[in-house]
C-alpha cells in the first residue's frame, strides 16, 4: 500500500447504485442494479451470492471500471471510483470469471507485462515472488496455453496481485473446476487473506461461501437482501430437517400445522423441516408414529446456507 492510500474501516463502500443497461435490438432495457448500498469491511472475506442474472458480474464491472453505473456512488479503500479513479484501481484487483491469456506469452511475463501497465519499475517487481505464492514456480517459462485450467486461474490471481492491492475481488474463482482444484483455490485465497487482503468473492457453491466467508450478502433482481456474519446468516431459520426413511412407500405425506415444510425425498424417506423453538425431532417422529408411519431409520440435519438461499431468493420470487 502506497502512502497516498487512505485506509477506512470499509474496504470498499457501495451507496444506492443503480445499473440500468439500455435497450438493444435483441433485449429490452434491464434494470441490473436497484439501488444497491452495502459495506464490505476491512480484512473479511465476504461473499457475493445470488442466482444466476442477479447483478453481482454487473457490479463487479463497475468496480473493475469495465461497466459505468447509472447512480450511486463507490468508494474502494476511501477512494471514489469516479472523482479518483486512479487511488481506487490501485486498490484493488480483479480475477475475472473468464480466463483470457495471450497464449504465447509465460506466466512470467504474464506478470511482468501487468507490472508494467501499473508502471512498476522493474526492480519493484515481485513476479518471482508472486509465482511462488500460487504454486506456478515450475511453470515459470511454460507458455500460458500449455497451463491447466486451474493453473491459469492460479495465474489469474497472481496477475490480479501484481500491484499489492489491499482489496482482491475474485468473480467465480472456483467456477467449473474440480474439488481437489477447488480446495487448492481456498487456501490460496485463505492465505492472502490471513496476510491482510480483503477478499470479496462471487459463488455458485454455496458451501465454499460457508466456509470460507466471513460475512455474506445476497443479492437478487439487483436488491440487497440479506447481509450478515456468516454464521448468523446460517442460524438465522432456527430450522432442522429430519429424514425418516418408514416401512413403506409414502403415498400420502403426514401433516401437522407445525411443520415449515414436508416433502418426500425417496420412495419411503419424509422429509420434515421444523422449528427448533417448536418441536423436537422427537416430537416429529411420534407425529408420523401417529399417523400410521413404522420408523426404520432417521437422520438430522441443521438448516445450511442452501436452505437459507432458497427460502430468500423464493420469498422475494413470491
Ligand atoms: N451488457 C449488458 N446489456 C444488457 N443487459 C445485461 C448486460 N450485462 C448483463 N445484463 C443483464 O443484467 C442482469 C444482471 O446480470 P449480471 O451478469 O450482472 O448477473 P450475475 O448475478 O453476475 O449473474 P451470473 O451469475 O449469471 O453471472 C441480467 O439480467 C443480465 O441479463
Amino acid at each position: 500500500m502506497s502512502e497516498s492510500e487512505t485506509a477506512t474501516e470499509n474496504a470498499i463502500e457501495i451507496r444506492d447504485v443503480v445499473k440500468r443497461y439500455a435497450a438493444t435490438k435483441k433485449a429490452p432495457p434491464k434494470l441490473a442494479l436497484d439501488g444497491l448500498s452495502f459495506d464490505v469491511p476491512q480484512g473479511q472475506v465476504f461473499g457475493l451470492l445470488g442466482p444466476n442474472g442477479a447483478g453481482k458480474s454487473t457490479l463487479i464491472n463497475i468496480m473493475a471500471g469495465t461497466v459505468t453505473k447509472t447512480s450511486g456512488t463507490i468508494r474502494i479503500w476511501g477512494h471514489d471510483i469516479d472523482r479518483d479513479h486512479r487511488n481506487a484501481k490501485l486498490a484493488i484487483g480483479i480475477v475475472p470469471q473468464e480466463i483470457i491469456f495471450d497464449p504465447f506469452f509465460t506466466p512470467y511475463e504474464v506478470l511482468e507485462n501487468q507490472g508494467g501497465m501499473y508502471g512498476i519499475a522493474k526492480a519493484l517487481r515481485r513476479s518471482d515472488e508472486l509465482l511462488r505464492a500460487v504454486r506456478l514456480e515450475d511453470k515459470r517459462n511454460a507458455y500460458a496455453r500449455s497451463l491447466s485450467g486451474g493453473m491459469k486461474r492460479r495465474l489469474l490471481i497472481a496477475k490480479a496481485m501484481v500491484h499489492s492491492p489491499p482489496i482482491l475481488v475474485l468473480d467465480e474463482p472456483t467456477a467449473g473446476v474440480d474439488v481437489e482444484l477447488r480446495r487448492q483455490l481456498w487456501d490460496l485465497v485463505q492465505e492472502l487473506n490471513a496476510e491482510g487482503v480483503t477478499v470479496v468473492l462471487t459463488t455458485h457453491y454455496l458451501e465454499e461461501a460457508e466456509q470460507l466467508c466471513d460475512r455474506i450478502a445476497i443479492i437478487n433482481h439487483g436488491r440487497l437482501i440479506a447481509n450478515k456474519p456468516t454464521r448468523e446468516l446460517v442460524g438465522m431459520m432456527g430450522e432442522k430437517i429430519v429424514a425418516v426413511t418408514v416401512d413403506r412407500e409414502v403415498e400420502a405425506l403426514p401433516a401437522d400445522p407445525r411443520f415449515r415444510k414436508c416433502v418426500k425425498a425417496g420412495d419411503r424417506v419424509i422429509e420434515v423441516t421444523y422449528d427448533k423453538a417448536e418441536m423436537t425431532a422427537g416430537e416429529v417422529l411420534g407425529l408420523l408414529q401417529d399417523q400410521g408411519f413404522a420408523v426404520e431409520d432417521v437422520s438430522t440435519r441443521e438448516a445450511d446456507l442452501e436452505d437459507v438461499f432458497v427460502q430468500l431468493t423464493s420469498a422475494e420470487a413470491a
